[in-house]
């Protein structure tokens, strides 16, 4: 991850920014978004004006008193802003920074089909225009590669510094305005009009700017709009149902009851809780496009995983070149080598590493004229038609069996076992032909990454089921994900399988995620609930994701949904303390306010208080400072440990619910101490 990006969560001028801004969100405006916390201000308006008016509204005997709640209230308020404004504190940064990297560049655009260059400000781009960009120049907009092969520092928006090959064709061609040529020479298509560039997008999702409410947070509002509505109707009754039986009880007084009975704990925490976990998310330098695909991370069933590269280190590498059919081994090196010869793919290049390394020579020129035929997960097979019009190939085993039966050729009766052991070890086998002839196997080793196995038994500790997909065949898929522990596998896959297993999950009510870069994974990472894009890939596959992983790790999946969880746990757990905490205030407010009224209720005071006024100012102090308190919680999120649903609910309500309720007896109790001595 990138260490630049850390910041701690309560350093100095965030704490400074987020103190001015808990003022300016006082605004009634503003407030009205939050109900919970706007019925607090405006019983603060209320008790302000009491306190300033005493002759008008008969209190002049309470002035001390109406005074404290009143700032007790107003710290409510501002504690509750101070949270949210702190959790967009680190976006608004992070949004700084990248403004500074949006600084106006100017463009080389390609006029006339290339007849002529002119140079325009950046800003002026629009969709389609050619670009040429150079050594030593910023990309100025987003857009694909369409010539040229040029390498690439991204670190504007990765954080990371060694540079990246981008180049026109195939899945590395697209590149992002703000990031800088380091070498050679490319012509871009721009593929994004002026401010919606990938840049654009990226401040306005780190600066909260487009926040929308998830369809989970408005639910909750719902409910604690509710519960707000209750109690405002219970309170407002019980003034007159107090006079009725002579007893009279203040509007200050009845207006503290509110507020400890409303959940402010929750309504002042929620958007902190949101905003924290899409930055936890933005940290870990994955860019989520929405809230909502955060939390549909937290609920996923059901995980696709690529094999290669994902499960694997991915760098498939030839340890080994076997003939069969009695071929020598020579010359089936030999093939192998002319058809990896323009095969850019890692496994066409360690091929001829393989034959460098064991001091083996072969008739390049044999390849002179001839046509390469590139590497296609369709055909999965790579090779060259040679001028003298043979063909040669190497691919997947069972593809290149069938190329050759189609041009009459048998199959070697050692074919099958060679490619089995290689499969049965986790590797894979690659035939290579020539025409009808098969002469051997090229091995590919890959390896399982370490602690694979582990973070499986982790998704599945948590109820996830996890599918790796591969193209490769199916004993190497078996080995492959017997060692890594997976549920599931889908061997000999096409991109378009993919999509069909997201479908058939989906249909029986499973959330599916899944990572992808290619322009044929698009499809499917849209119809996944969560697809991950690479930043590598191609712009088709960072379109239809709803997040990029900057640092093109297509592992990142799991941590992605363990944030998700994370985030929707640390939600249901602050709401459960809110709602406890503000049942067991209850039991110190209550007996007070009569108390108030009708001294001789006395026995009603089971915590002992020291008086009637100084338990609602005691319980209303603990109810403002129990937000600061669980700031911390609210944006780190509570400790995440790997388990089922339904045993996370049950200790969650133990440690969240049991803990909100006893919580404010000890704290009341403890304030009460200081404040009654102090009264
Ligand atoms: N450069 C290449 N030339 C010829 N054949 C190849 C080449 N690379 C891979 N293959 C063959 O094609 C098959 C499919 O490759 P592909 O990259 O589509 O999937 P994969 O890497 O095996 O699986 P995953 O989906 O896990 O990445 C491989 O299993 C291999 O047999
Ligand atoms: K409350
Ligand atoms: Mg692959």
């Amino acid at each position: 991850m990138n260490e630049k990006r850390k910041k701690s969560l309560f350093s100095g001028p965030l704490v400074a920014g987020a103190l001015k801004a808990s003022v300016i969100k006082l605004n009634p405006a503003v407030m009205m978004k939050n109900p919970v916390m706007f019925v607090v201000e405006v019983g603060t308006a209320i008790v302000l004006l009491m306190t300033l008016l005493p002759g008008y509204f008969d209190a002049k005997d309470r002035i001390g008193f109406n005074l404290a709640v009143f700032l007790i209230l107003l710290f409510t308020l501002l504690f509750a802003n101070f949270a949210e404004a702190l959790a967009e504190g680190r976006g608004k940064a992070q949004a700084d920074t990248l403004k500074r990297t949006k600084k106006e560049i100017t463009a080389n655009k390609l006029l006339n089909g290339g007849a002529a260059v002119k140079t325009v400000p950046s800003t002026e781009l629009r969709k389609g225009d050619i670009v040429v960009v150079s050594q030593g120049e910023m990309i100025p907009g987003d857009g694909e590669v369409v010539e040229g092969l040029a390498s690439v520092d991204e670190s504007a928006i990765t954080g990371e510094s060694a540079p990246v090959i981008k180049e026109a064709g195939g899945d590395f061609n697209s590149v992002t305005g703000g990031t800088r040529v380091v070498s050679d020479r490319i012509k871009v298509r721009i593929t994004s009009d002026p401010g919606e560039t990938f840049i654009d997008r990226m401040i306005a999702l780190v600066e909260g700017a487009k926040r929308q409410k998830t369809p989970n947070e408005i639910a909750l509002n719902t409910l604690l709009i509710s519960l707000t509505l209750v109690f405002l109707i219970v309170v407002v009754t019980l003034g007159p149902i107090a006079s009725y039986v002579d007893v009279k009880l203040e509007v200050p007084v009845l207006i503290a009851l509110l507020v400890c009975l409303i959940p402010t704990t929750i309504g002042g925490l929620l958007s902190a809780i949101g905003i924290a976990g899409m930055d936890r998310v933005t940290q870990f330098n994955v860019l989520a496009m929405s809230g909502k695909a955060v939390e549909a991370a937290g609920d996923i069933n059901t995980m696709i995983l690529d094999k290669t590269g994902t499960i694997t280190f991915g760098n498939r590498m030839a340890s080994d070149i076997v003939p069969v059919g009695g071929a020598g081994g020579d010359e089936t090196a030999a093939w192998a080598a002319i058809a990896s010869l323009q095969d850019e793919t890692p496994e066409g290049r360690s091929v001829l590493a393989w034959m460098r390394k064991n001091g083996k020579a072969f008739d390049a020129s044999l390849a002179d004229g001839g046509g390469f035929v590139e590497f296609k997960a369709e055909t999965r097979m790579s090779g060259i038609d040679l001028s003298d019009g043979r063909r040669v190939r190497k691919g997947a085993v069972d593809a290149v069996r069938k190329w050759a039966a189609a041009q009459g050729g048998a199959v070697p009766d050692d074919l099958g076992k060679q490619s089995d052991r290689i499969a049965s070890e986790g590797g894979t086998p690659l035939a290579v032909a020539v025409d009808e002839r098969i002469f051997g196997v090229v091995y590919l080793k890959d390896t399982v990454k370490p602690g694979m196995k582990e973070r499986f038994d982790q998704l599945r500790a948590m109820g996830i089921k996890t599918i790796m997909c591969t193209g490769d065949n199916p004993l190497t898929a078996a080995t492959i994900a017997r060692e890594a522990g997976v549920d599931d596998f889908i061997a000999e896959s096409k991109p378009e399988d993919k999509i069909a297993v997201i479908r058939r999950e989906q249909a029986d009510g499973k959330l599916v995620a899944m990572t992808g870069d290619g322009t044929n994974d698009a499809p499917a990472l849209a119809q996944a609930d969560v697809g991950l894009a690479m930043n590598s890939g191609t712009t088709a596959a960072k379109e239809a994701a709803n997040m990029v992983d900057l640092d093109s790790d297509p592992s990142k999946i799991i941590e992605v949904v363990a944030i998700g969880k994370q985030l929707l746990m640390t939600r249901g757990a602050l709401t459960t303390f809110s709602i406890a905490n503000d049942i067991a205030k209850y039991f110190a407010i209550i007996p007070a306010m009569f108390m108030l009224a009708i001294p001789e209720m006395d026995a009603l005071n089971v915590m002992r208080l020291g008086s009637p006024l100084s338990a609602i100012l005691s319980a209303l102090i603990f109810n403002a400072i129990i937000i600061p308190l669980l700031i911390p919680l609210a944006m780190k999120g509570v400790a995440y440990r790997p388990m089922s649903a339904a045993r996370l609910l049950g200790r969650n309500l133990f440690v969240y619910g049991a803990g909100g309720v006893v919580a404010p007896f000890i704290g009341i109790k403890l304030i009460d101490l200081i404040v009654h001595a102090w009264i």
